[in-house]
């Protein structure tokens, strides 16, 4: 079998003295999705920032294309192909769209041509600072940045949260756009979990920092019981 993507292997992790995971394990296959899901507080944010470099790590590892990569930095692990947007989106604001997009920007298939494809509202504002864009614009401009990078793996933080629904929708588009054309991993973090299951090929559901359930992402969705008790949420089965 080929070698997955992105592998944890048992991490335990955290902020400082606080460890927020618990012996986390799972597999992203090259161009995988992943969705991953539970309440609040349960180590979601936490996960993606494992996977970047930013947390402790107490025990486990994480691989990279099977390398253990678990002692390399941040900026490193951006530089072998890992792009994050953060829930935060880190826009600069004293750069143009434009400056904020070729600032971090590494050689490939994505360019200022194909990210302005994805998103035609950001090449109307290319010349607008980062300050002066709406909440949506500058999730764009996240996912653009990211994407500029030329990443094999791109880590998204709650992209939708607080953003008009017509704005979702692009973004919607926009993502299940990247995951058709297969030539990049997802991993979505999304509170909108009926979305997030729509788009992605398989899911995780954490609680209180260890992996609760994992299954493909058309089967959870259609399983209330599990996502009740475990996401906490209300959803509608898909027929
Ligand atoms: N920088 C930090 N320093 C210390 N503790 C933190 C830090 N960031 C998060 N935590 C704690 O880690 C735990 C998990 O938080 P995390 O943000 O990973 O959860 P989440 O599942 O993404 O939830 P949410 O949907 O609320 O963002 C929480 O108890 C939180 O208070």
């Amino acid at each position: 079998m080929a070698e997955p993507l992105l592998t944890l292997e048992k991490v335990t992790a955290g902020y400082g003295d606080a460890v927020v995971l618990h012996g986390v394990s799972f597999e992203l296959p090259e161009h995988g999705s992943l969705a991953l899901l539970g309440r609040n507080g349960v180590g979601k944010s936490t996960t993606l920032m494992t996977i970047m470099g930013y947390t402790q790590m107490r025990g486990g590892r994480v691989r990279w294309r099977g390398k253990d990569i678990s002692r390399v930095p941040p900026h490193k692990r951006a530089t072998m192909g890992i792009g994050w947007v953060a829930q935060e989106r880190e826009i600069f604001p004293s750069l143009s769209v434009e400056e904020n997009l070729t600032v971090a920007a590494r050689p490939g298939a994505w360019d200022l041509e194909a990210v302005f494809k994805m998103f035609p509202r950001l090449n109307e504002r290319r010349r607008n600072m980062g300050n002066q864009l709406s909440g949506g614009e500058q999730q764009m401009l996240a996912i653009a940045r990211a994407l500029m990078t030329n990443p094999a793996l791109l880590l998204l933080d709650e992209p939708c949260e607080g953003l008009a629904p017509v704005i979702v929708d692009e973004l919607i588009a926009a993502m299940r756009m990247l995951l058709d054309q297969r030539k990049i991993a997802i991993i979505l973090v999304e509170q909108h979990t009926e979305i997030a299951l729509e788009l992605t090929a398989d899911a995780l559901v954490l609680e209180r920092g260890a992996v609760a359930h994992a299954a493909r992402a058309e089967v959870l969705a259609k399983d209330t019981a599990t996502l009740e008790r475990l996401v906490g949420l209300r959803v509608a089965a898909t027929p």
